[in-house]
This record gives structure tokens, sequence and C-alpha cells, in this order.
């Protein structure tokens, strides 16, 4: 290897010395020498802000001395800040002040990004410093620079997304072993993917975070977690995992962002959402098992791609974080800059009731004549159009009861809604066993 010793200097801080954090110090030391080599410059450590300075961390090859609690002052001499605290405050306000000293940032945090992001932007572009961030959406997968950079001359129309690991992880133990929910996420935990308090990831604010951030690029506007509908994967039991076995699918927590068009073609608005669905065991999305990430893209002129790979832990988080240091270390020594915020398209996010899909419901009916009628004016009166009827008699005589299975065209969900409803307060209907929506035809 060429010699790197006489390179020039950029000064590199760290917030955080976590999960994430502890990998990217390592990264930074261990492969210093190729890393100075690929920027053409030394990337010097000057410091680590952890809450407790003075702990142990026999794991992290560092010089101890570096550890401070004093995250303000190591931001203002860096010339690029990795910020891996996670959080909103007091994150936010380390950025800020890095930015305002000249620093580039680098950070994983989704949940800043989604909250607060052109905050950010704005003061990226105010100050002339890079704000950049792969590891915040589906941790190793390349798919944030896709998206700001690749497909950047092409337009976006829909984005289908399995990112959060933990999530996927239980469904697909649910599917493959029978079990019910609580107790795979029992298993999740003990096998590391789970927190110990595990709600952000399923009950979907992880997710949403990420379908926010990547709403925000595909369509170039504005999208915060507080626009996503969201719904988690608590409520999701081993019968509906048995119902997508029966129609050859599998159900996964999906991040769906969508572009709408009026009657005219022009773009009117953007559908982003976060809920467990059914997804036919042909898409590509559907052999994502375990603890993986994907994320699928669909593009005018590109048609359609996938991103796959491991969404989360320290390592794989660390090497997005780490192109990401060498990407804004490249331009600090070229003297050029990353993207900045797009929004100019500043569309609408439309209320989850006009997103359109297809829905999977399943009855439990009476036996007798005039039922199926009566169940398909419900859904006629709501314009619903239904796809396919499975019918299973249960029982004999004149009490015997029926399983209807229903799919449907694509609706939009306050159609659905009312039809549920509708069907739910029919005297023919036991029961509105499930519902569940239908995505990726
Ligand atoms: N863990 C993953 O797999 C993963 C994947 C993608 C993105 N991320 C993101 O990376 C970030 C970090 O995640 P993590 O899993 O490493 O978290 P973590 O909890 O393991 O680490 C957080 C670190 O920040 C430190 N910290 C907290 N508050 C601080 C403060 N006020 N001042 C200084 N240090 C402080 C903690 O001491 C700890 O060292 C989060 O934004 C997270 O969403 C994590
Ligand atoms: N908790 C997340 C990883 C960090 O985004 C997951 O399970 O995918
Ligand atoms: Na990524």
């Amino acid at each position: 290897m060429a010699a790197t010793a006489d390179l020039p200097t950029l000064k590199v801080a760290l917030l955080g010395c976590g999960v994430v954090g502890s990998a990217v110090a390592t990264m930074l030391v261990t492969n210093a020498d190729d890393l100075a080599a690929r920027v053409g410059a030394r990337l010097d450590l000057i410091g680590i802000a952890v809450r407790r300075p003075d702990r142990r961390r026999p794991d992290v090859p560092v010089d101890p001395a570096l550890f401070t609690s004093d995250a303000d002052t190591l931001v203002r001499s860096a010339d690029i800040v990795v910020e891996v605290i996670g959080g909103i405050d007091p994150a936010r306000g380390h950025i800020l002040t890095a930015m305002e000293h000249g620093a580039s940032v680098v950070t994983a945090n989704k949940a800043l990004l989604a909250e607060d992001g052109p905050t950010l932007y704005a003061a990226a572009a105010e100050h002339g410093v890079d704000l950049y961030y792969e590891a915040a959406v589906a941790g190793a997968i390349p798919i944030v620079r896709p998206m700001r950079e690749s497909l950047v001359g092409d337009d976006v129309v829909r984005v289908l997304g399995i990112v959060n690991g933990t999530t996927n992880f239980v469904l697909d133990k649910m599917d493959t072993t029978g079990a019910g929910f609580a107790e795979t996420v029992e298993q999740a935990q003990a096998l590391g993917y789970a927190e110990a308090d595990p709600t952000a990831d399923v009950e979907g604010f992880d997710a949403a975070a990420k379908a926010a951030i990547l709403a925000s690029l595909a369509f170039h506007t504005r999208v915060a977690s507080a626009d996503v509908h969201r719904e988690g994967i608590t409520e999701v039991t081993a019968a509906d995992v048995r119902a997508a076995r029966d129609m050859d699918a599998v159900v996964k927590l999906l991040a769906i962002c969508e572009l709408q068009r009026d009657a005219s073609g022009t773009p009117s608005g953007v559908t982003v959402r976060v809920h467990p669905a059914m997804i036919d065991r042909s898409h590509p999305l559907a052999s994502v098992r375990d603890a993986y990430n994907a994320v699928f893209v669909e593009a005018a002129a590109a048609g359609e791609l996938m991103f796959y790979g491991k969404g989360a832990g320290g390592e794989p988080t660390s090497s997005a974080v780490l192109g990401d240091v060498v990407a804004v270390a490249r331009h600090r020594l070229a003297g050029g800059h990353g993207p900045t915020e797009s929004a100019y398209a500043d569309l609408p996010v439309v209320p989850m009731g006009h997103a359109e899909t297809r829905y999977h419901i399943s009855l439990a009916v009476a036996d007798r004549p005039g039922v199926l009628a009566q169940v398909a004016t419900a859904f006629a009166d709501h314009d619903v159009s239904i796809e396919t009827v499975r019918q299973r008699i249960l029982g004999e005589g004149d009490d015997s009861r029926a399983q209807l299975v229903i799919v449907t065209h694509r609706a939009p969900d306050s159609a659905l809604a009312a039809t549920v409803e509708a069907l739910a307060g029919l005297d023919t209907v036991d029961e509105v066993v499930s519902w569940m929506r239908v995505e990726g035809a």
C-alpha cells in the first residue's frame, strides 16, 4: 500500500459508543490506512462523546483518553461529526452546533431525520456542509444514496420496504413454525434481535420513521413520522399467518410509499403507511427471511429494483456509516458537496382512507340461502369489487356455519373500512374474523 503518513488530516468526532458507535470506532482505527488511501487524507479520531467516559471499554481499540462527556466542546473542533447517540435531543443540538462550526455530519438517526430533517438540511445548506445518513434506513443496505443520487434522474412511483429486522424475524418464525406472536417475540428477545422493550419495533414506530425518510427522498417532498399511517404487528395472529399460507402468501410488516396522480396524470399527493400485509410468495419481498431487510423500488424508467441485506447490527450499520464518512471526507478535500434537500414537489400526504390496495377478509357466516348475496351486496354498496370468494362449510344441518374468504380488487381503504363495518352489522354474519391488506400486485 502507498504510504499514507504524509497525507493531510481530517478530524473526526464520534458521538455515542454503543452498538453502532463501538463498531464505527473500531473500523476507523483498524482500517485507518485503507481509509486514508481511499479518502486521500487520514481520518483522525479526535474524541468519542459518551455518557460515562470512565467506563472501561476493552472491545473498542482506542486510547481511553479519547472518551469525553463533553460532546458540545468536541463537535466544535471537528471536520466530520458522526452522530450515533440516537433520539431527538441532545443529538439535534450537537448536530446543529457541529454544522455551525463547519463540520459535515454523518448520522444513523432515523428518529431525528423523520421528525426534524428539514432543520438539519437547512443548517447544512446555511453552513455549506454535508448531511449524510445512509445508516438511518435499512442499516447496511445502500438505499439512501441510490434514492438521493442513482435514481434521482428517474421518477420513483412506489417503494415497498421490509425495513425492520425484528418484526421480519417474528413474522418469518410465525410463518415457518406456526407459533403465536407472544412466544415468537420472546424468542427474538432471547436471540438479541428484539430489545427488552420491543415497542418501537413491534408497534411500527421504527419502520414509520424509515418510511418517512424513504417517501421524502422518493417523491422530493417533506414527509415526517407523524404523517405516516402506522399499524404494528401485535394484532397479527397465527390464524392470519395460516390464512396467508392458504392463499400462497406470507404476512410481512411493510413500509409503503406511493405517489398519487390526478385525472390528468399529474402527481397530486403521496400515501405513506406501515402495516402488516399479505404478499404473494412469488414476490421478491416474500423471500426476505429472518431479520433481513429489503427495499423494493418501482421507478418509471428503471422499472423494478430490489435492495437487500442486513438492516441492523453494529458492524453492518457501521459499514453504511463509514461509507458516508469517506464520501463527506472526499468532498472536504475536493471542495465539493453532496446533495442537499430536494423537496421541490411539495406534495400533500394524503389520508390513509385514500390509499388503494387489495384486501383479504375472513368471515364466519350462517350457511343458508341468500347469505352470499347479502355479503356481496355489502361490498357492492361500497363500490368494492370482489376478486375471489372461497367457502368452507363447517358442520351440518340447520345450524351449519360457513367460513367465507374474500379477496377484493383494489379499493380505497375508507371503502374497505365501511364495508367491514357493514358486514359486521349483518345478521347472517357471525363475525368478521379478520381482514388484512394484500400488497405487491
Ligand atoms: N443498532 C442498530 O442496529 C442500528 C441500525 C441502524 C441505525 N441505528 C441508529 O444508530 C443510533 C445508535 O444506535 P445504537 O444501537 O448504537 O444505540 P446504543 O444505545 O447502543 O448507543 C447509544 C450510545 O450513545 C451514548 N449516549 C446517549 N446519550 C448520550 C449523550 N447525551 N451524550 C453522549 N453520549 C450519549 C450512549 O452512552 C451509547 O454509547 C440510533 O440513532 C439508531 O437508531 C442503529
Ligand atoms: N430495531 C431495528 C434496527 C435499527 O433500525 C430493527 O429491528 O430492524
Ligand atoms: Na442504509
